[in-house]
């Protein structure tokens, strides 16, 4: 990799890329019914180094013994998921199971230890699974095509598709894509196998023996496209399940319902309708089964940013109420307590994201923990103490213990993980500045070990995507570290339409990209390079999908930076809205006036700064399209003189097989590589090293 400004003083795993892909990660959470048993998955780097295997890892709750492993599949295990009886479920495509074609099964571990057997398989490969607390019914989920009459025809549907390798899809609505995969001509549905009485897998009812995988039963034959992309929550005792329903509303828009299904019979009845107004969705159901906790969405328009806010409905009477009215946050992951009375819900806030506890009968909500960003909350059956994934931008995911004893004072442990905190190239802070309106905006601002007065550090201003999130929780791709490593500083600010200040923040960038969030990310930009540590005349910025929207817009608007960096941008906002997989969400945003305003593609002869353009061809977020015409745009209208040779300085880093992510170990690599070398000539105006693999 290339290395860059002063000699080393220092050797972390984020000054050698090789070190850096080959740090584990941490992914996903599961607590067995009696709180004895916390499960883990941890990714690790292939013997290639070409490919992230995952693990399942036991943790101990009580935070004395170590972690142990729990399987060792050569591709892989995820969803781990415990049965009522404490059995481990996990979906893995193995080799050396009962599914023929490898496809994903779901397969178990008794709760006493054994070899792990295949429970279920499905022609279409099994996706998820979710069990109750209690009851003999696990809910799988497959997809299935939509005219096989059950699973036998399902069968000789794919294999006859596949034997005449036909691929083609004949789609009657909206969506057809999905991030990076096509949606059709099979659906997602949802089945219920059937354990023993008590929620165990062995002596399992049904003709099957031990060793033959449990028969699925369709709850969903009639789902259509209905349950794609849908979420859903099994009842505490398994007898019923609430799903996001969605629901085709002509204009190639969707809306999304809530429905309560049978597990016994699949009768469907609908909860919550949907209108042009609001939508619901995350549903979650009380240990009682009394109440149901779901996000109603207030929907998007041109003039309005959405507004989620937490909602209880009585499954008795049917009636809704919010909860937390008035508190000003976005509702994220919501877990119930066991007694019903209240939940956990984590929220962004203040660039960390982190776990409030809401009163069900008051309404209060309390902030229980101060730092990091929390996910994959679980809660222990007897309500003292939750288990969840903390991170931050100063450390990746780890495992932690939340005492719930007492609200007022919870403290938090980590626990014995497989994976230690890595040591960082230098330190994490804190910087806000005011932007002209008199709007507060705060940033991260992650500074190289060697930064002073005497040695100002150059700063990259790296730009947040989504637009609507924050910088809060630790990003593999997005990791400013790398940069850190090789003596810059990188800011990383929330501007407008940021999450965790309030829906006025959201408001305020609202439809109006180019203005309030580029003059905030100007304001924080000025505020750090008046500081002695940074050498204000060395800056470059950056930004990823809507973050390199901005950075798009930047270029067009200041010459300020040396270097800007696009990856998987936004460039022309008319071409962007139809074209991505999820056109009605951007659509109610997107009046003709705004595409018109705050498109960068109409800036492009102010660009007088060497830009590096990256994108991944099966990016179905952002197509590709995007990237083909902001490369051709740029080298054919901006304003940067062109040498007599024709030759620019600009350059475009194509991926033909990454998504709107760069995921493979070897192209996070390049991205880096590429990233850095280019920030390096530009931003630092020293030789910047290309990797030998490109040629
Ligand atoms: C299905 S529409 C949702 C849009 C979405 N996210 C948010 C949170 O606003 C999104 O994918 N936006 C991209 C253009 C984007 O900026 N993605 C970022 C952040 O998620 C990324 O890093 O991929």
């Amino acid at each position: 990799m290339c290395r860059v400004t002063q000699p080393r003083q220092q050797s972390t795993p984020f000054h050698d890329l090789d070190e850096y892909v080959a740090l584990p990660r941490l992914a996903g959470l599961t607590l067995s019914p009696d709180g004895t048993r916390l499960v883990t998955g941890v990714s690790v780097l292939d013997d290639d180094a070409t490919r992230y295997v995952t693990a399942l890892w036991e943790i101990d709750p009580g935070g004395e013994r170590p972690a142990h492993r729990l399987t060792r599949g050569a591709t892989g295990e995820s969803q781990a998921r415990f049965t009522p009886a404490g059995d481990l479920l996990f979906v893995a495509s193995r080799p050396d199971g009962s599914d023929a074609d490898d496809k994903p099964a779901l397969w178990t571990i008794p709760s006493h230890g054994g070899e792990a057997r295949v429970l279920a398989t499905h022609p279409g490969g099994v996706e998820a699974t979710q069990t109750g607390q209690t009851g003999v019914a696990v809910v799988v989920q497959a997809s299935a095509m939509p005219r096989a009459a059950g699973l036998a025809d399902e069968e000789r549907l794919r294999k006859a598709r596949k034997d005449k390798k036909v691929a083609a899809i004949l789609h009657t609505g909206y969506p057809v894509r999905h991030w990076d995969h096509d949606l059709g001509p099979a659906a997602p549905r949802l089945y219920a196998l059937t354990l023993a009485d008590g929620g165990a897998v062995a002596g399992t009812v049904s003709a099957a023996t031990a060793d033959e995988p449990l028969p699925l039963r369709d709850l969903t034959p009639d789902a259509g496209t209905h349950l794609v992309r849908a979420g859903h929550d099994v009842a505490p005792d398994s007898s019923f399940l609430v799903s996001e329903w969605r629901v085709p509303e002509g204009r190639a828009s969707l809306r999304s319902d809530l429905v309560r299904i049978d597990v016994a019979t699949g009768a469907r009845t609908t909860l919550l309708t949907a209108d042009e107004t609001v939508e619901y969705g995350s549903p979650r159901i009380s240990p009682d089964g009394g109440l149901l906790a779901y996000v109603r969405r207030e929907r998007s328009t041109a003039e309005h940013a959405p507004r989620p806010t937490l909602w209880l409905l009585d499954l008795t009477t049917g009636d809704s109420r919010p909860v937390a009215e008035g508190w000003d946050r976005w509702p994220g992951q919501t877990r119930w307590l066991p007694d019903s009375g209240g939940l956990l819900v984590v929220a962004d806030e203040d660039g960390r994201a982190p776990v409030f506890h809401v009163d069900v009968a008051s309404g209060a909500v309390t902030r229980l923990t101060d730092e990091g960003a929390y996910s994959d909350v679980v809660i222990a059956p007897d309500g003292r103490a939750a288990y969840a994934l903390r991170s931050s931008y100063g450390y990746p995911a780890e495992v932690v213990r939340l005492d719930l004893a007492d609200l007022s004072a919870v403290t938090v442990t980590a626990l014995r993980a497989p994976v230690d905190r890595p040591e960082l190239p230098g330190r994490l802070t804190e910087v806000e500045t005011t932007a002209e309106d008199g709007t507060r905006v705060r940033s991260w601002l992650a500074l190289p070990a060697g930064a002073s007065a005497e040695a100002p550090a150059p700063l990259l201003l790296w730009i947040h995507g989504g637009p609507l999130g924050s910088w809060n929780a630790w990003s593999w791709r997005w990791n400013p570290w790398l940069m850190v490593a090789q003596g810059f500083a990188v800011l990383l600010p929330d501007p407008a339409l940021s999450t965790g200040y309030g829906q006025e923040m959201i408001e305020r960038g609202w439809a109006r990209w180019g203005a309030e969030p580029y003059t905030d990310l100007m304001a924080a930009t000025d505020a750090v390079v008046a500081r002695g540590d940074i050498d204000e005349t060395r800056t470059g910025a950056m930004g990823g999908s809507f973050g390199g929207y901005m950075a798009n817009w930047v270029a067009g608007h200041t010459d300020r930076f040396k270097a800007i960096v696009t990856h998987a941008s936004l460039w022309s906002l008319e071409n962007f809205g139809p074209s991505t997989d999820a056109a009605y969400h951007w659509s109610r945003e997107m009046s003709p006036k705004m595409q018109e305003t705050y498109s960068p593609h109409r800036f492009v002869s102010q660009i007088r700064t060497p830009m590096l353009v990256v994108h991944g061809d099966k990016d179905y977020r952002v197509p590709i399209g995007e990237g083909l015409r902001l490369w051709y745009e740029v080298l054919a209208s901006s304003g940067l003189p062109q040498a007599a040779d024709g030759s620019t300085p600009h350059r475009f880093l194509y991926f033909p097989d990454e998504n709107h992510w760069v995921l493979a170990p070897q192209h996070a690599k390049v991205w880096y590589q590429v990233v850095l070398g280019f920030l390096t000539e530009h931003v630092l105006n020293q030789t910047g090293e290309l990797p030998e693999l490109l040629g």
